[in-house]
C-alpha cells in the first residue's frame, strides 16, 4: 500500500472510532472543565503527548489547566479536574495519581480503552474509546495500525472536538484564542 493510502486508511479507522463514544459522557466532561478550579491532566508516552495538546488549547481558551510533572504545576485541591488519558488504564505511575487525585478531592476523569481498568473504575467519569490495546488486545474495533496509535490519534480529536464545544459554549473563535498564543518562540 502507498503511503497515502495508508493515511486513507487510518482516517477511516478515526471515523469508525469517533462514532463509538459515548457523547453523554463527553458532555459531562465538557460540564466538569466549565466548573473547574484548575485542570490538571496526566498521561504517559503517547497518551502524555495528547493530554499536553490537551492543556495547550484549554489555555487558549482561558482555562487554568495544567501537565502532572511539569516544574510549574502546582498543587492540587479540591474543586479541581484531574483529566488521565490512559489507554490501557492500568499505567502504574496514572494509577497512583488517580488515586492520590482522588484522595485529594479532586474530580476524576479518565479517557480509556478498558472502563473496568483500575484507572477506569477510580475515575468519577470514565469515557471509552474502544481501540486496540498497545498489547494487540482486540477490542472488536480493527486497526492495521500498531499498538495503541488508534486509541492514540482518537484521544487528540476527541480532545480537539471537546475544544470545539467549548468554544461554541463560551461563543470563542480562533482569532480571541491566539491573543493567548505564545509569543516567545
Ligand atoms: O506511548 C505509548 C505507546 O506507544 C502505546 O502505543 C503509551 O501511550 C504509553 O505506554 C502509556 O500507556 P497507556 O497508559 O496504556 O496509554
Amino acid at each position: 500500500m502507498q503511503t497515502t493510502e495508508y493515511t486513507l486508511e487510518i482516517i477511516k479507522e478515526l471515523q469508525r472510532t469517533a462514532n463509538l463514544i459515548n457523547e453523554v459522557k463527553v458532555e459531562m466532561l465538557v460540564e466538569r472543565i466549565l466548573e473547574a478550579n484548575k485542570i490538571f491532566v496526566a498521561g504517559a508516552g503517547r497518551s502524555g503527548f495528547m493530554a499536553k495538546s490537551f492543556a495547550m488549547r484549554m489555555m487558549h481558551v482561558g482555562l487554568d489547566p495544567y501537565v502532572v510533572g511539569e516544574t510549574v504545576t502546582p498543587n492540587l485541591e479540591e474543586g479541581d479536574l484531574f483529566i488521565v488519558s490512559s489507554g490501557s488504564g492500568e499505567t502504574k505511575s496514572l494509577v497512583s495519581m488517580t488515586e492520590r487525585a482522588k484522595s485529594l478531592g479532586a474530580t476524576v476523569a479518565a479517557v480509556t480503552i478498558s472502563p473496568n481498568s483500575t484507572i477506569g473504575s477510580l475515575a468519577d467519569i470514565t469515557i471509552q474509546i474502544p481501540a486496540q490495546a498497545k498489547s494487540g488486545e482486540k477490542a472488536g474495533n480493527e486497526t492495521i495500525q500498531p499498538m495503541g496509535s488508534l486509541f492514540e490519534q482518537s484521544l487528540l480529536l476527541l480532545y480537539d472536538a471537546i475544544i470545539l464545544r467549548f468554544m461554541e459554549k463560551n461563543s470563542l473563535n480562533s482569532n480571541t484564542m491566539f491573543g493567548r498564543h505564545v509569543n516567545l518562540e
